[in-house]
């Protein structure tokens, strides 16, 4: 591994057990000159941008360095054999000190309460149960605080493996000692009159909370972490080449581009493609979250992941591999969850600083107890206590899982959340700003009326305007071409002019497409018979087209309003938003569309640079705005809003400079992101404020010598526990089904 890497490497570390190491390990990395590097706990990853001359090699050997293990990663397969493999080990040193644990409580206990019962050597036997279970078991806590001794540092580890040890000694010291008397203590709390103490349950049982603690939780960090790479397992992993009219099977990785490849009923696609041959249903809801089969057919764009509910199809692959749309969600998910919210930087903060704090506690505990007249028994109960309590770790996880599984639900629902700050920004919006053609509308115009001015003809008219169109990739266009019909006469010169028409010579003649403001900016007159024509037209959209500089006719084009989009924005509306339509579009289209989906406020005519001068204004009046766009040509403007959302498909997902992608081709993913990162931004904030009460709560209490130390166990597993289960709660979000399904 000497080999110098482009762009970031990622690392998937081993050996971190609490918040505290992460922050160890990141700073470690951070110390080598010129990298920059973040270290999820949540994912056991690190993603470390190298300067040129440091290869992935001496990242590895700096976290090592630090006392943990590393590997650069591949593949997701990877993290998931590593992380069985964990929660194996974890399984199996909890069995031991759970069996153990149990009859050692037992007989402890039958022994204290009874001395008669107790025969030659019980001590003896006593402590060769405990043994297993404070060494074999409890091992990964004895080795991770090793390890940090080793750098001088510490950890929740160092906590538990002093808490653990210090009971264990404490107990075989007092038995030795013979100081166990008759009235032996037992850990439970149940403290016999003049009993000293025998440690050896507490020793046994502190294992066996804090292992079950952390089972349970590494289990469910899996499924939190397995929820993202879920998406990328969607794409059939074989395909069905069709090569001289023959089906040959072959692994997925193998297709390129240009093959065509056949779906049967029930197969998910390899790639993505368009429809060369057959008709079918496609279940899209694994990648855009929406219920309702798509009908496709020859020419139709399809994406891989989905799945074939009707007949065989015949697709010509378009991209395949990393760069199909489900690779770059997939690969876009994970990133989002790997960057770090501003909260979670100062809870590492919190943590690195934590665990020596509680150390020098534990030993004021410890001395102050005892400079008060207490007995040995009596501080040291109180010491171990704050030792195991105070661990941070349901600090560590609160923040991290809650985003992982947030940010993967939004994925599932077609919307792709690029990171914490998109989550935090979402939150925080109080006007969406919808553009509306290929936004509110589905950009997919038509020609519904045509006129001619003086003595031109309607044909003629349809016929230049569409030479002029053919080379313009405005929706408008398009509408113009296909009404044109075939056989249209070359342009030369063709220019685009944004935002207001297009030009070019037809037959040597110039002719100018475009708005009644663009005919005036070029000098000439629009004749009042033109606006009259314009002024009637309603809700549709009318350009004027000019030949030889004079007006000769004018073509009206509408376009549909998404289906959902009028139930979307009453879901704005009922999350208190406000909504601003911003469109190009002249004011009387602008207000039906408006006025059909039930936005209140219309910002029409802007031409497209001005459209960030629009959301900048509106940022200016003191609003926060989230903008809703088709990504290419509202770039700047999504750029300029508080929160960009992209409406986006295909290969170009990743592309877009958005805060927010889109995947879905309706707008319900709009008020879906609102409310996603509302419940997540909430699952965080009771995660800490439940984390950080916690260990406010119980450390004052152990210090005072309430709290038992087996109860201070168990609390402080269960804390963890609670912590990750709360987020694996966002997994249970569902949008408003019932208002859009009867779509
Ligand atoms: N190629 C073209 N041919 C004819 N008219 C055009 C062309 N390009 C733009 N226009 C005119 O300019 C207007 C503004 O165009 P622009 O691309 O800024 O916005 P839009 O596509 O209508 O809507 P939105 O801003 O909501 O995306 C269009 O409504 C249309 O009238």
């Amino acid at each position: 591994m000497t080999t110098a890497v482009d762009g970031p490497v990622e690392l998937a570390v081993s050996g971190m057990t609490c918040a505290a190491c992460a922050a160890r390990v990141e700073r470690k990395l951070n110390r080598l000159d010129g990298v920059r590097a973040s270290v999820n706990y949540a994912t056991e990853r690190a993603v470390v941008h190298l300067p040129a001359g440091l290869s992935a090699g001496d990242a590895v050997a700096a976290v090592r360095q630090a006392g943990y293990d590393a590997r650069v990663r591949h593949r997701a397969e990877d993290d998931r054999a590593a992380h069985t493999a964990a929660v194996a080990d974890l399984r199996r040193r909890l069995v031991v000190a759970a069996v153990l644990a149990i009859p050692l409580g037992n007989l402890s206990i039958s022994l204290a309460l009874v001395p008669a019962l107790r025969f030659p050597g019980w001590e003896a036997l006593c402590v060769l149960l405990a043994v297993p279970v404070a060494g074999y078991s409890a091992w990964p806590f004895h080795r991770a605080a090793l390890r940090n001794l080793r750098h001088g540092s510490s950890s929740m580890d160092t906590l538990v493996s002093l808490g653990v040890l210090a009971s264990f000694g404490w107990a075989v010291w007092s038995l030795a000692a013979g100081s166990a008397g008759p009235g032996y203590w037992l850990g439970f709390g149940v403290t016999a009159e003049g009993a000293d103490a025998v440690y050896l349950d507490v020793a046994a049982g502190v294992t066996t909370f804090l292992l079950a603690g952390r089972y349970f939780e590494t289990r469910s960090r899996r499924n939190a972490v397995g929820l993202l790479t879920a998406l990328a397992g969607l794409a059939a992993k074989d395909a069905r080449v069709l090569r001289e009219g023959v089906e040959q099977s072959l692994p997925a990785a193998l297709l390129r581009v240009g093959d065509l490849f056949v779906v049967r009923p029930g197969d998910a696609l390899p790639a993505d493609g368009v429809v060369a041959e057959g008709a079918s249903a496609l279940d899209t809801a694994a990648i855009t979250g929406e219920s309702a089969p798509v009908d496709v057919g020859p020419g139709d764009r399809v994406v891989g992941g989905t799945v074939n509910r009707g007949g065989r199809l015949v697709v010509r692959a378009t991209e395949v591999g990393a760069n199909t749309q489900l690779a770059q969600m997939s690969a876009l998910a994970e990133q989002a969850a790997q960057r770090k919210a501003a909260v979670q930087r100062l809870v590492d903060r919190v943590c690195a600083v934590f665990v020596p704090v509680v150390l020098v506690l534990a030993a004021l505990v410890l001395g102050g107890w005892l400079a008060t007249g207490h007995t040995a028994r009596e501080a040291f109960t109180a010491a171990v206590a704050v030792l195991i309590i105070a661990c941070p770790c349901a600090l560590g996880l609160a923040t991290p899982t809650a985003l992982m599984v947030g940010v993967a639900r939004a994925a599932q629902l077609g919307v792709l959340v690029k990171g914490p700050e998109a989550l935090e920004a979402t939150r925080s919006v109080d006007t969406v700003v919808l553009d509306k053609t290929g936004t509110v509308t589905a950009g997919r115009m038509s020609v519904v009326a045509t006129a001619a001015f003086g003595d031109a003809d309607e044909r003629e008219v349809l016929r230049w305007a569409g030479a002029v169109e053919a080379a313009s990739e405005h929706p408008v266009a398009a509408a113009v071409v296909s009404a044109a019909g075939a056989g249209l006469p070359a342009v030369t010169g063709f220019e685009a002019l944004v935002g207001a028409g297009a030009r070019g010579e037809v037959d040597g003649v110039p002719v100018v497409v475009g708005t009644a403001g663009l005919m005036a900016g070029l000098g000439i007159t629009v004749p009042p018979e033109a606006r009259r024509w314009l002024a009637g037209l309603g809700a549709a959209t009318g350009v004027l087209v000019a030949r030889a500089g004079a007006v000769v006719g004018g073509i009206a084009v509408r376009d549909t309003v998404r289906p959902s989009a009028a139930d979307a924005v009453a879901r704005l509306h009922a999350l208190g938003l406000r909504t601003v339509l911003l469109t190009g579009d002249g004011p009387g289209a602008a207000r039906a569309v408006a006025d059909e989906v039930g936005i209140t406020e219309v910002v029409a005519g802007v031409r497209p640079a001005d459209k960030v001068a629009a959301v900048e204004a509106l940022r200016a009046a003191g609003h926060r705005v989230a903008m809703v766009g088709d990504g290419v040509n509202d770039g700047p403007a999504l750029a300029a809003a508080d929160l960009g959302m992209a409406v986006a498909r295909g290969s170009d997902v990743a592309a877009h400079a958005a805060d927010v992608i889109l995947v879905r081709e309706d707008l319900h993913a709009v008020p879906d992101a609102v409310e996603l990162a509302n419940r997540t931004l909430d699952t965080i904030r009771g995660n800490l404020v439940w984390a950080f009460g916690y260990n406010a709560a119980a450390i004052p209490l152990a210090a005072s010598g309430l709290l038992n130390p087996l109860i201070a166990g168990a609390a402080m597993s269960l804390s963890s526990v609670l912590v990750v289960a709360n987020s694996l709660r966002l997994r249970g979000y569902r949008p408003p089904r019932a208002l859009w399904d009867g779509r």
